[in-house]
């Protein structure tokens, strides 16, 4: 009979470090949760109950499931603003958000991990993709759409944690060029037409979560890099059947593992980091000084909101 302990639903300490869980990742097996929280946001509730969990030496760490525990969301419908806003309330500087993603490339093979450092936005639009609105009018940098820190710290540490037959990790340094990841809308993947052009355009992965995800963190001023674990081969190839959720589930599944391991290795190696202020301060600040609406023009209903995500910036007169 397993022993059930029931989880806290409060947490006052702050938590720096978030792992956001996607496809095929719904929970981290190694560390032990001790407590669920059930957060509402100005722009409303989390994918999921965000789920705290300590290291052996009690650093606390948040893990939000981006399509839910269930997987119920489809990734036009995932709560994108809520589930930053919320991390960003819990008080967190990292993320590392892990994705399932299609390859362009022959080279990059299924079970392989891939992690970008450039984004093709091809989502249509009608994502929610910025807290800013009329009245709050504001404008992140997002020419460096990863933090460039952490995806040298996973290419210099994760290469050798990898098991399988010839599974690599593939970064900008491997590749000598920029990995470029795009997004689209979905759910529907993309036809072979679609899936060529993007390989024209440069293309190495695809997925449909990354956008707006990395462009909230960017505005919420926090440290985030995308995960990739290729699942298939798209659908470029004409000597190929093209991708199917079949497809990506099984290499998934195979592959959980080195995810878990990637995750872990990345905590023990970000906790001394983001404690000294190594990694996950280089934003702070980076958005006080970017809102264009004059003060007395600020709409105050936004300015509330904003608020939540920076108590300090921006008093409510
Ligand atoms: C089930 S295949 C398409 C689905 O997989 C990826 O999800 P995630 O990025 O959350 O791992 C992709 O973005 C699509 O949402
Ligand atoms: N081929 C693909 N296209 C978009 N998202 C994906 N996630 C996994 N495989 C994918």
């Amino acid at each position: 009979m397993p022993i059930m302990t029931k989880l806290a639903h409060e947490f006052h300490e702050p938590v720096l470090l978030a792992i956001i869980g996607g496809t095929g990742l719904y929970s981290l097996a190694a560390l032990k949760p001790i407590a669920k929280l059930i957060i509402s946001t100005p722009w409303g509730e989390p994918s999921s109950p965000i789920t705290i969990a300590r290291t052996s030496s009690g650093f606390p760490i948040a893990f939000l499931a981006r399509h839910g525990p269930h997987h119920d969301l489809l990734p036009s419908d995932v709560p994108y603003r809520a589930n930053i806003a919320a991390l960003k309330g819990l008080g967190v500087k990292v993320i590392l958000a892990f994705s399932a993603v299609g390859s362009l490339r022959e080279h990059i093979k299924p079970r392989d991990f891939v992690v970008p450092n450039q984004i093709i936005d091809r989502t249509k639009g009608i994502r929610s993709s910025t807290f800013f609105c009329k009245g709050f009018v504001a404008h992140a940098g997002f020419g460096e759409p990863f933090d460039p820190k952490l995806n040298k710290l996973i290419g210099d540490h994760c290469r050798e944690i990898l098991q399988g037959d010839g599974v690599k990790l593939h970064t900008k340094e491997t590749e000598g060029k920029d990995v470029i990841l795009v997004c689209m809308e979905g759910p529907a993947f993309s036809t072979r037409a679609e899936s060529q052009l993007y390989r024209s355009w440069g293309g190495d992965v695809i997925n449909m979560s990354c956008i707006p995800e990395s462009k909230l963190a960017r505005e919420a001023e926090i440290a985030y890099q995308m995960i990739c674990m290729s699942t298939d081969y798209d659908s470029w190839n004409e000597s190929e059947e093209p991708v199917t959720v079949e497809q990506v589930v099984g290499n998934l599944k195979a592959n959980t593992d080195n995810a878990h391991r990637v995750a872990e290795k990345l905590i023990d190696l970000l906790e001394p980091k983001i404690k000294s202020g190594e990694i996950g301060g280089d934003l702070d600040g980076s958005m006080k000084f970017s809102v264009s609406t004059k003060k007395p023009a600020r709409d105050r209903r936004a300015a509330i909101k904003m608020h939540y995500l920076f108590p300090n910036y921006w008093p409510l007169e």
